[in-house]
């Protein structure tokens, strides 16, 4: 199937890959028609040849996302599926925090920002495949060689020139979501852009491939080989992105039931100032969701019981865009332009873009 599909695609050109990352994992968007694909490959014998990861589910590893029965057996038919293939059934849309690509070397990954932030900030290689292609290349061993796996694929094609000073999460968010939809395509060429931790590289990674199809960017001094891509550059679109740009995008903050942050998974040094806050302050009078991988969870088990207690609810596996838990809302705050995105489109729950202390702060309000 992929040499076919490579037909189609790739001029019949196929390139191996080291790992594999699939997305489609969640009952709740792939549904019974996604459960019976899945069992089929692996009632069919078919087993991964290469280190192959998995997006998040419906449910997380400790059950604080309350879900129907329907979706918590659909969710146990998945797992089972992927495991007989072998597949890594670590739930998180965040493998790159522990699988260290290396530069130049070929990936099938699924999940957008993920692939994003491999090609951006290590110029490791990996076109968007989409869920079921990345899980049959895990099989093959190879994906079609589609552009993002040639250097010609990656010349860059826009001059973008951002000059704001470090970008929080949120900002960094913003930054992506508007050079997607403002460029939509190709590959731009940052210059100017200072990334204030690594929370903000995961948003923006996350909000350039949410709010376009483009899931590479080189930035100025943070990608490797960036002087060589700078050699390449065939610049047919320039733009300019100004502190008002960010400021026009976020708007007045409506009162919310939650605040979310994790989309993507947190990172350890995120969920640690957080717990810090709250461990200062007490408990918040609105819950806090943090979604965070399951590396990351297993690390801060004592201090997730500890928060629980302040109302901070911190879970792994899952998110708030793949389970269905969060449908019980009605307005959730959150520094995530791609959740900002999702929520209301798979939920019909309204989101409300904050910075990260202004979410904690409307958590006490
Ligand atoms: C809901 C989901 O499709 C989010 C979108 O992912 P992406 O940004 O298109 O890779 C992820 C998933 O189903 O695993």
């Amino acid at each position: 199937m992929v040499l076919r599909i490579a037909d189609a695609v790739s001029g019949g050109e196929v390139v191996p890959v080291e790992t594999a990352h699939i997305s489609g994992v969640s009952y709740f968007t792939i549904g019974e028609y996604g459960v019976e694909f899945l069992e089929f490959l692996a009632s069919s014998g078919a087993k991964v040849s290469i280190l192959t990861t998995s997006n998040p589910a419906a449910i997380d590893l400790s059950g604080l996302l309350q879900v129907d029965e329907k979706v918590v057996e659909g969710q146990s038919r998945i797992s089972k599926a992927l495991r007989s293939m072998g597949v890594s059934i670590f739930y998180t849309c965040a493998p790159y925090e522990f699988i260290l690509t290396r530069p130049r070397t070929y990936h099938a990954w699924a999940e957008s920002n993920a692939i994003t932030y491999i090609n951006t900030f290590r110029d490791s290689w990996s076109d968007k495949n989409p869920g079921p292609l990345a899980l049959l290349g895990a099989i093959a061993g190879f994906v079609p060689k589609t552009a993002l796996y040639t250097l010609d694929g990656r010349r860059p094609t826009a001059a973008v020139e951002v000059n704001i000073g470090p970008l929080g999460p949120l900002e960094a968010g913003v930054v992506g979501a508007l050079i997607g939809e403002r460029i939509g395509s190709g590959v731009p060429y940052i210059k100017g852009a200072v990334f204030a931790d690594e929370e903000s590289r995961r948003e923006f990674a996350a909000a350039l491939s949410t709010y376009s199809a483009m899931v590479f960017a080189v930035v100025e001094g943070a990608t490797p080989n960036w002087r060589q891509y700078l050699e390449l550059a065939d610049f047919r679109d320039k733009i300019q992105i100004s502190a008002e740009d960010i400021a026009s995008y976020v708007r007045d903050v409506e009162t919310p039931d939650v605040v979310y942050i994790g989309c993507p998974f947190a990172d350890l040094e995120t969920v640690l100032q957080i717990v810090a806050e709250v461990r200062g302050r007490g408990p918040t009078k609105r819950p806090v969701y943090i979604s965070t991988s399951p590396g990351v969870y297993k690390q801060i088990q004592r201090l997730v019981e500890e928060v629980s207690g302040y109302n901070v609810k911190i879970f792994s596996g899952a998110c708030l865009v793949v389970s269905p838990y969060t449908r019980r809302f009605r307005v959730i705050a959150t520094d995530s332009l791609k959740a900002m995105f999702y929520i209301p489109k798979l939920h019909g729950v309204r989101v409300v873009p904050c910075r990260r202390e202004e979410c904690l702060e409307l958590a006490y309000a």
